[in-house]
């Protein structure tokens, strides 16, 4: 390719490897080929810009090929430093012609330039993972603001962070919740981060879960397919939760459930997914076992509290293991940090497995399209996905899946529709 878009990555040589590996995800994503392929025709976003900040991996290389196979004018960055797959961005810029400002591992500040480099290409519509972008946008790039006509966000602490946006009034634009789609929440945060975080801690530690403790911090979506696939691999399942109703289900789901001062004390294994800081901190690193190992895929390097462990340690040795930083507290103790504490599953792994990201982003393009039909219509704030899109991106993947349901016959839509009929 000659004119090559506007770029900054780790290492263009790794083309072929990402092509590759981009080819190998679209196999495995049929719901948004099909959305590809109707773009290219009808060409939806002919005309439109668009910045992207999500985790820079084949999966996203997909989505992104689906935007502009739209029409659509695109650059993206990463939305965690350390979930950059530098293959990926290869084949992106020097093979798809894609504006790409991401490379693995960068510091806070070259994360942060990349995010203004792609909010350089002024854009109409904005796609987040975290609301880093966005947030962005409403503090140190305001002159854009006025030109952004709506974004998507793709993650419950983008929709958290949102949320508190607008109840402050400070949020300046729609942005839909893509988050809160069954079609997300409920296979990506529950299979998908239950599978991938476990595997990223296998591949980081090489550690055998039957028979382990496993602390599993936050019973929300996430939390909970993190129990059922570290049960299913023989562990022992503790729950900690700061909801009544949660803590209760995770009873009934069998787990043990208790305060995390009490789990401290007799985990092998702690994995963060409460969207939360400092669930876990010096207290609970004070009364752990030696070689305890602590992971987190909820959201940033702050629900381990990575730097209080930092202080605590009177050395740290780096990259003992593949992603994998041991802290030596005063009394010898070592504690095992996966990922610096960052999402666990993008950090020591490569994320969610294709098949579970085809609904995930099936939900963000087929809402992109939305949005350029109704955006004038909406006020500032978070907007939910309409329905229709959600039940559309189910009924596609059944289909692709080869999988049949039942419809209602003309007999139960009545009686569904009705009152009078008592037992
Ligand atoms: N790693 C990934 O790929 C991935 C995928 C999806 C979501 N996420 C992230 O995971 C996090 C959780 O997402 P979710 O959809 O499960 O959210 P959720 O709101 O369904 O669940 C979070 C749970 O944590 C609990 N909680 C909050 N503070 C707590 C504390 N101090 N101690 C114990 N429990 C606490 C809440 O009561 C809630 O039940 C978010 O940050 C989200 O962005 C990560
Ligand atoms: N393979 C993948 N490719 C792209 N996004 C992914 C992949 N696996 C998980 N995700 C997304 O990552 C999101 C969590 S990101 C959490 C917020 C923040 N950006 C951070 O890095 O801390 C989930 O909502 C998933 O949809």
């Amino acid at each position: 390719m000659t004119d090559l878009p506007q770029h900054d990555i780790a290492d263009p040589s790794l083309r072929a490897q990402g092509v590759a590996r981009i080819e190998w995800a679209e196999r495995s994503m049929p719901v948004l080929r099909q959305i590809r392929e109707r773009f290219a025709k009808e060409r939806p976003f002919e005309g439109q810009r668009f910045a992207a900040c999500m985790h820079m991996t084949t999966e996203t290389a997909v989505l992104l090929r689906t935007l502009k196979a739209g029409g659509a004018e695109l650059a993206a960055c990463a939305s965690n430093p350390l979930s950059t797959q530098d293959d990926t961005m290869a084949a992106l810029v020097h093979e798809y012609g894609i504006s790409v400002f991401a490379r693995n591992g960068v510091d806070r500040d070259a994360y942060y330039a990349h995010i203004n480099a792609a909010l350089d290409i002024r854009p109409d519509f904005v796609f987040d993972d975290g609301c880093d972008l966005v947030n962005t946008l409403h503090t140190t790039r305001k002159e854009l603001l006025e030109a952004i006509k709506a974004g998507c966000e793709e993650t419950t602490t983008g929709v958290v962070r949102l949320r508190q946006m607008a109840a402050d009034d400070a949020l300046r634009f729609p942005v839909v919740a893509v988050n809160d789609t069954d079609t997300k929440h409920m296979f990506d945060n529950r299979y998908g981060t239950g599978q991938s975080s476990l595997d990223a801690i296998m591949r980081a530690t090489n550690l055998l879960f039957a028979g382990k403790t496993v602390v599993i911090g936050g019973f929300g979506y996430c939390g909970k397919g993190l129990a059922e696939r570290a049960a299913g691999l023989g562990a022992h399942v503790v729950v900690t939760e700061i909801d009544p109703t949660k803590a209760l289900d995770a009873t009934m789901q069998g787990y043990r459930v208790m305060p995390m001062l009490e789990a401290a004390r007799i985990g092998d294994v702690f994995i963060t997914v409460t969207s939360n800081r400092g669930a876990l901190r010096p207290e609970h690193f004070e009364v752990m076992k030696d070689g305890a190992i602590l992971a987190n895929a909820g959201h940033f390097d702050i629900e381990v509290d990575v730097a209080g462990l930092g202080e605590m340690a009177v050395e740290k040795r780096s990259r003992i293991r593949h992603q994998t930083d041991e802290y030596i507290l005063a009394d010898g103790r070592r504690l095992l940090l996966v990922a610096e504490g960052r999402l666990v599953n993008l950090g020591a792994a490569e994320g969610h497995p294709a098949s579970v990201m085809d609904m995930s982003f099936a939900d963000q393009a087929l809402t992109a399209e939305w949005l350029t039909k109704t955006y004038a219509s909406l006020e500032p704030g978070v907007v939910d996905v309409p329905t229709e899109i959600d039940k559309h991106v189910a009924r596609v993947k059944l289909e692709t899946m080869g999988i049949q349901i039942d419809t209602l016959t003309s007999d139960q839509e009545t009686y569904m529709n009705s009152w009078e009929f008592g037992s």
